[in-house]
């Protein structure tokens, strides 16, 4: 392989650039003969090696790789610069010590982050290095404007603030990969690709984007994979990342930041990856990423790296000269040198370049944390007297930062406009939703479950007539209690779920939050509202309720209005509390509380806790259910040969049934009431 300087100079562009990476594949990686006559016209795929076959056939179709969408060039190229950024968090008191520290003490705070700085030109690949938790995913989020809390210093891209538009061309690919595990990888990239582009290309020209970003990242071979995630077994984990890259790649970014794109993969995947940045790099782009512990051939491909070491600075500069600079400042690698990252990670870690042979190594005492610390205090010492100030001379040199100190949290700018209207966006999210969660809406396990229930119910209330009338009661509330807890726990679950994914494509302005919620309420309906229909049907006419087919129907619909109700308390729960065990522990305890103030079990509450009673949802639905089954004048035998009147029956008359129409306000109230609750707590984050 070319020394990367030499490959930098000899580039015009990404396409050969991509051709001459390929020809040097073939020749140092593997022989394919098939691929040999047409290595002028192909793009170097970084795939799993079957890949490729497929691919030249669908080269075919979609034209040269000048043609490919990612070897265009960035359309707004991003000069990136950061000065002397400094992050400081707020340490939280644990529990104990609340109790016996004074409130008026300053709570403990921690650096993570110390006068970091550095450019990235476009066209250039930045490597982050440094030991865990030195800081470089929190250096990245912030240049990705996605940092919240306390940041100082300045962050400018072209001498600007991070804005909406900075936003648009920024891609960020977190460490965790958050993707739908359901979905395809072409769905996956489909979906993100209607979301993303923006409305002036058809839908033809959005999906042939995605073929294309397929072809280029050798995703053809698992184009039809489910993604999978921990719980279900999908693609690879190196063919996930490919895909999160694919997403961000998708809208042409001219900033990309990465974290960790090579972790856990194995050496020719990774390098398959970097070779992929490189290449996005040449076209215009500014790409930015940390990097555990890069191979000495990766570490080639770096134009630039920074080296941090506890939040701070040892070294921020050209990749070809960081060798040199250690040996000017008295660090040179020992006798048995192989990876100058190696050799970096030593340094921040505040370990001494070894200068024993291997099997000298074991007898070695490891150094002690005092001369760790003095060893990382002299790096840092050095970094800012022959390096900081040639560094801010090139931050400066350019143009004037105008920005300094600026909120980089101030992220939302007035300038936003959506690239997709309002509905596309409902429709897209609407099919994504109903495609991801098909699975679960109709499990055959939860079809199963509410049929039993249906039929045992039917069978123990089995032609139960007005003469039983506590029986039939009982019934009527068992309709509200059952679809009350049901929806409920379901409900909680959506938004919890889905935060992560909601956070990640919201920061990268994908789309609005109310077309999102009103995707995934109105996506729910369908599985949410069949169930509990086929349960009426099944339980009423076994039960033996009244024989009238508009009686059925409105105890139908009550019960429907009445899962619509307890929907949005889930979901209110969900958004409030975001965590799903927190969120079940509420739901059941209110759920059990609703059902004791519902009016079956008691009558007589207490005055100062009748209000339970209001707003127990419960308590309405089977009001109204015992409204329409039974009319004013309706008579059962409540002794031997004696008639009473239905509405006499204790625990009827204890409802106070008089006008229907304030419970059905009361549930709408509560149905519109819960759902705002929901979407605000979403839109606070
Ligand atoms: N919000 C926070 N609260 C507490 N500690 C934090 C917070 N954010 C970052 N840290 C701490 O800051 C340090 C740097 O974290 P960061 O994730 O940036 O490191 P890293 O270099 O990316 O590590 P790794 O390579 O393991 O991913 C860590 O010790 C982390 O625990």
């Amino acid at each position: 392989m070319m020394p990367p300087d030499q490959e930098t100079t000899n580039t015009t562009s990404p396409a050969k650039y991509m051709a001459k990476k390929n020809m040097e594949n073939l020749c140092s990686s593997r022989v394919d003969p098939s691929a040999g006559s047409s290595t002028s016209n192909n793009v170097m795929n970084p795939s799993c090696p079957s890949d490729n076959n497929n691919d030249q056939m669908q080269d075919q179709h979609h034209g040269t790789p000048a043609q490919f969408s990612v070897s265009r060039v960035s359309l707004h190229p991003i000069t990136l610069k950061f000065e002397d950024v400094s992050y400081t968090i707020t340490l939280q008191n644990n529990k104990t010590n609340r109790f016996f520290t004074s409130s008026t003490k300053p709570k403990p705070t921690r650096t993570i982050l110390n006068g970091v700085s550095g450019v990235v030109k476009p066209g250039e690949l930045l490597a982050m290095l440094g030991p865990s938790g030195s800081g470089k995913t929190t250096l990245l989020t912030a240049l990705a404007g996605q940092l919240q809390g306390k940041l100082s210093g300045s962050i400018t891209y072209n001498n600007h603030p991070f804005t909406s538009s900075i936003k648009r061309k920024t891609g960020f690919v977190a460490q965790d990969d958050v993707l739908y595990p359901h979905l395809t990888v072409l769905e996956t990239l489909t979906y993100a690709a209607l979301l993303r582009l923006p409305s002036k290309l058809t839908k033809e020209e959005k999906i042939e984007q995605v073929e294309m970003i397929i072809l280029e990242l050798g995703l053809t071979r698992c184009r039809n994979s489910i993604v999978g995630g921990p719980i279900i077994r999908g693609v690879s984990g190196g063919e996930r990342k490919r895909v999160s890259i694919g997403i961000e790649m998708l809208v042409n970014p001219s900033l990309l930041l990465l974290d960790e794109p090579t972790s856990g993969l194995d050496s020719t995947t990774a390098q398959r990856i970097v070779a992929t940045l490189r290449w996005l790099a040449k076209g215009g782009r500014s790409v930015v990423t940390t990097i555990h512990q890069p191979s000495s051939r990766l570490f080639r491909m770096f134009d630039k790296v920074m080296v941090l070491s506890d939040g701070c600075p040892i070294y921020s500069g050209s990749a070809t000269s960081v060798m040199d600079y250690f040996a000017s400042i008295g660090y040179v690698p020992g006798f048995n040198f192989v990876n100058p990252a190696d050799f970096l990670l030593d340094l921040a870690n505040g370990v001494a370049p070894d200068t024993k042979q291997d099997d000298q190594l074991e007898f070695t005492r490891p150094a002690n944390l005092d001369d760790q610390n003095t060893l990382k205090q002299s790096l840092i010492s050095s970094y800012r007297k022959n390096l900081y100030p040639s560094l801010k001379d090139e931050i400066h040199r350019t143009f004037q930062d105008r920005a300094l100190g600026k909120n980089m949290s101030s992220s939302r700018g007035s300038e936003y406009q959506w690239t997709t209207s309002w509905w596309l966006q409902f429709t897209v999210l609407l099919s994504r939703g109903l495609k991801e969660r098909k699975h679960e809406s109709y499990s055959g396990l939860r079809i199963f479950q509410v049929m039993t229930v249906a039929i045992f119910a039917g069978l123990l209330w089995w032609h139960s007539d007005t003469n039983h009338i506590q029986d039939q009661v009982g019934l009527l509330f068992f309709f509200s209690i059952f679809w009350g807890f049901f929806p409920l726990f379901n409900a909680t679950f959506a938004f919890p779920q889905e935060r992560p994914m909601l956070t990640k494509e919201r920061n990268s302005g994908m789309y609005r939050l109310s077309s999102y919620f009103f995707a995934r309420t109105i996506g729910d309906l369908p599985m949410e509202l069949i169930l509990p229909s086929i349960f009426v049907t099944v339980t009423y006419w076994m039960g033996g309720l009244r024989p009238s087919i508009i009686t059925f129907i409105q105890t139908l619909l009550i019960v429907l209005f009445n899962v619509l109700v307890s929907q949005s308390v889930g979901l209110a729960l969900g958004a409030i509390l975001r965590d799903v065990k927190q969120g079940i522990t509420l739901s059941s305890v209110v759920m059990l509380v609703f059902l004791l103030a519902g009016g079956y079990y008691i009558q007589h509450i207490p005055e100062f806790i009748i209000w339970l009673k209001y707003i127990s949802f419960s308590h309405y639905c089977y009001k109204l259910l015992i409204g329409v089954q039974y009319s004013m004048n309706e008579i059962y035998e409540c002794g031997l040969g004696e008639k009473c009147r239905v509405f006499d029956y204790p625990a009827i008359k204890a409802l106070e049934i008089e006008n229907l129409a304030w419970d059905v306000i009361a549930l709408l109230v509560m149905l519109v009431g819960y759902r705002v609750m929901a979407y605000v707590a979403l839109r606070k984050g």
